[in-house]
């Protein structure tokens, strides 16, 4: 394959008044997907700008990890088209891949490695020497207040410090898109709310985007953007006030039980 087919096609999008234009850095269109002939997604279309933080709502069974599955390439989609950075999953699977961090709902670190040694082999996975491994793994844990840790065991960790590491990891090639499906799942409260704040803060001072699937309403802030999955479909999507208005309710949590028939519950 030449540099030039790989090259990806250049998705800009409004940004506001300003006119200021961010790269896309995740677009889905007319995504469709089935298990054994039974719709789970249908048609779902939305795009990411670099440094936005979308959270993908939706109860339990709404889609959100087959649609994680579908970006993340486990399972092949059919019908639809999905970009990331700009190139086509399924043309340039590769270049699309180097530009995605992924925290999966179950936890992936090796818990009789060191902090050091799995984000290591990450990087050598990417193409890092190790020392530019070892740079960019003190970097990212620095930033998510994990600095000190390289030398411990992930065993030694607790579950909110697991999870800090997956996403220094996920971000240690510096992609342009980070998914976390779930991530808080089994974190005590103040874990979580470290968690969702940490996140918040790398999309706004890293420019990544991040597409955050939960089903968990405060786990939203009021300047997030919010996309609603209910039965396969995206049944709102938008600036939490607007979801809000558009459902006419009070509140976010208001607003995601009406749209979605009491079943965030
Ligand atoms: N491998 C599979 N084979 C058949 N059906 C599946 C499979 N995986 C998921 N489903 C079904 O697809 C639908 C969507 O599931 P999915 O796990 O994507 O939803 P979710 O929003 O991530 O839910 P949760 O929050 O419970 O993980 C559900 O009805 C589920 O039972």
């Amino acid at each position: 394959m030449s540099r030039d087919a790989a090259a990806p096609s250049v998705v800009t999008e409004e940004v506001g008044a300003g006119q200021q234009h961010a790269p896309v850095a995740l677009s889905v269109h007319d995504l469709s997907f089935s298990y054994s002939g039974q719709p789970v997604l249908e048609s779902v279309s939305f795009a990411l700008k670099a440094g936005e933080f979308a959270v993908l709502l939706g109860p339990n069974g709404a889609g959100k990890t087959t649609l994680f599955s579908l970006i993340t390439r486990l399972y092949d989609h059919r019908q639809g088209e999905i970009q990331v950075g700009g190139y086509d999953l399924r043309r340039h699977s590769v270049q699309a891949h180097a530009q995605m961090g992924v925290v999966f709902q179950q936890p992936t670190l090796d818990l009789d490695l060191t902090v050091k040694q799995n984000l290591a082999y990450h990087g050598a996975l990417h193409g890092m020497t190790p020392a530019e491994a070892r740079r960019r793994a003190s970097q990212q844990l620095t930033r998510l207040e994990m600095q000190g840790s390289l030398r411990l065991r992930v065993r030694h960790l607790s579950g909110g410090q697991r999870r800090r590491v997956e996403i220094a990891r996920g971000l240690l090639h510096e992609p342009r898109l980070l998914l976390l499906d779930e991530p808080t799942v089994g974190l005590d409260i103040a874990s979580r709310r470290a968690l969702v704040e940490h996140v918040h803060r790398l999309s706004r001072e890293q420019g990544v985007a991040v597409l955050w699937a939960t089903h968990l309403i405060d786990e939203v802030y009021p300047e997030d953007r919010v996309i609603v999955l209910h039965h396969g479909r995206i049944c709102a999507d938008g600036g939490v006030a607007d979801v809000v208005a558009r459902a006419r309710a009070d509140s976010i949590g208001e607003a995601f039980d009406r749209l979605t028939e009491g079943e965030a519950q």
